[in-house]
């Protein structure tokens, strides 16, 4: 990271004497105390763990500055701010302002991620790009992908995730995008914004930080008009006679080959599905835009590698829908997935079912923070509780309703037994526990275990 120890606390403003250490160029910055290494820069959050009561472990890891929301001892270097999530974000303001990278911020309810990756994919074979990893894409993960990438990048593609209003405002705000994309607006699980329409306003929050001469290129859908704001330049994209639209398309199991009307060649991308042409479509507008060559252009996208598990709604094969979340296993993102879950209204006479395993490697504090879990779960909003792994016992004696389950193949049998068509089940738990195997049973046929 293009940083020093100094420039970090002008940065932050930080309050307490800091040009008394030696300014030292900062290796990387790291929230999860668990991935400090040598030179880095520790930053505690205070989620449903207070990040504060790690930072001893982190300066034994080799940390070399720690931020801090109170006092320290002398013995170790300190930025005292007020508030260490609200540091995270203007550092990562600051960051992107100095490496002056152009931003490509996409958003939308659903092939947001496919998206990003194929729009990267494209402009990595002209520019040095970075791109938002994993499901890094809200108040905290988009401020450390900025702090996270390369220092000569040149094109930043950044996910921007929404769980509530105002949420995209404050993202676009922070990351003032060059190029801004509205995937889709969302049919269902409207979540906490109730009406479709509040989905839409919500996404054209990320007009907030575009200029008006930069573009937003969004769905040809009237639902959105009346969130364009005054002078807005947009591309809208969609059916025939909108300003981009697929023309021909041809799908095979596992490959799709369209034609656009506005790219010379037809394009082959690797994964089927229509809305996969929409998303390489706009990656191919992206790349237009931003003068990549056509011929590399369907290049990248015919050999695009797609973020595997993406934290998407997926379909089992008796007609459930399954929210799976394999990423980032620990308390605050098992609480985020939770409480996101259970503000989505039930299918017409389904139910709501979860399924929890253990998040490893959460050290002498794992009983507890297991057992934390059970301050979000709002019982009345769930009809079944299904709790898996020998941490989870700690959550079970919390919540005498849930089912809790030592074996997976018992786990395995009981979820099949139990779910039925119309159910939504979320799915949530460290990768070690091998939820991704009955994810994979629930959605292939072959692969049923019963
Ligand atoms: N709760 C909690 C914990 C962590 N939480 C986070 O890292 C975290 C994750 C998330 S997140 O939801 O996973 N996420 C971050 C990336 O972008 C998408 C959203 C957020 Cl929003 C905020 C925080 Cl503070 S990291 C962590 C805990 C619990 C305690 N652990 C401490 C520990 C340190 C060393 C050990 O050996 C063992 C445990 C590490």
């Amino acid at each position: 990271m293009n940083l020093t120890l100094h420039e970090i606390g002008r940065a932050v403003h930080a309050t307490n004497d800091f040009e008394k250490y030696k300014d030292l160029k900062i290796n990387k910055l790291e929230f999860d105390s668990r991935k400090i290494e040598s030179g880095d820069v520790f930053l505690p959050l205070k989620g449903e763990h207070d990040g504060h009561d790690f930072i001893k472990k982190a300066f034994l890891q080799g940390a070399l500055v720690t931020l801090t929301q109170y006092p320290l001892s002398e013995e170790n270097p300190f930025l005292q701010v007020a508030d260490t999530k609200v540091a995270l974000q203007g550092l990562a303001h600051y960051y992107l302002k100095k490496e002056n990278p152009d931003v490509i911020s996409i958003t939308g309810s659903n092939g947001k991620t496919t998206t990003k990756d194929m729009t990267a994919a494209v402009l990595a074979t002209h520019y040095r790009t970075y791109k938002t990893q994993g499901n890094n894409n809200n108040e905290i993960g988009l401020p450390y992908t900025i702090l996270s990438m390369p220092e000569d990048t040149e094109k930043l593609v950044l996910e921007m995730g929404m769980d509530r209003p105002g949420d995209i405002v404050f993202l676009s705000e922070l990351a003032n995008p060059k190029i801004a994309l509205i995937t889709l607006i969302g049919e269902s699980h409207l979540e906490f914004f109730g009406t479709r329409k509040e989905i839409a306003r919500g996404k054209m929050g990320i007009t907030a930080g575009l200029k008006r001469e930069n573009v937003l290129v969004a769905p040809a859908d009237p639902i959105i008009d009346e969130f364009i704001p005054e002078g807005q330049k947009i591309v809208r994209f969609g059916k025939t006679g909108a300003d981009l639209y697929v023309t021909k398309l041809t799908e095979h199991k596992e490959n799709l080959t369209f034609e656009t009307n506005f790219f010379g060649k037809s394009i082959t991308i690797p994964v089927p599905g229509k809305f996969n042409a929409n998303n390489a479509m706009l990656a191919a507008y992206v790349g237009k835009l931003e003068g990549v060559p056509e011929g590399k252009i369907h290049q990248a996208l015919s050999s695009v590698q797609l973020t595997k598990n993406r934290t998407e709604w997926l379909k089992s094969v008796n007609g459930v829908d399954i929210l799976s979340d394999v990423y980032n296993a620990n308390p605050t993102a098992m609480r985020l997935i939770l409480e996101t879950f259970q503000a989505i209204e039930r299918n017409f006479g389904g139910r709501k079912v979860v399924v929890l395993a253990d998040m490893l490697e959460l050290g002498e504090h794992s009983a507890e923070l297991h057992a934390s879990i059970s301050a979000v779960v709002q019982n009345e909003k769930l009809d079944k509780i299904f709790l898996y792994g020998p941490m989870m016992k700690n959550l079970a004696e919390k919540l005498p309703e849930a089912l809790y389950f030592t074996s997976f193949d018992e786990l395995s049998q009981a979820v099949q037994e139990f779910i039925r068509e119309g159910d939504q089940i979320l799915i949530k738990g460290s990768n070690g526990m091998g939820l991704a195997k009955l994810v994979e049973i629930l959605t292939t046929e072959e692969a049923t275990l019963l």
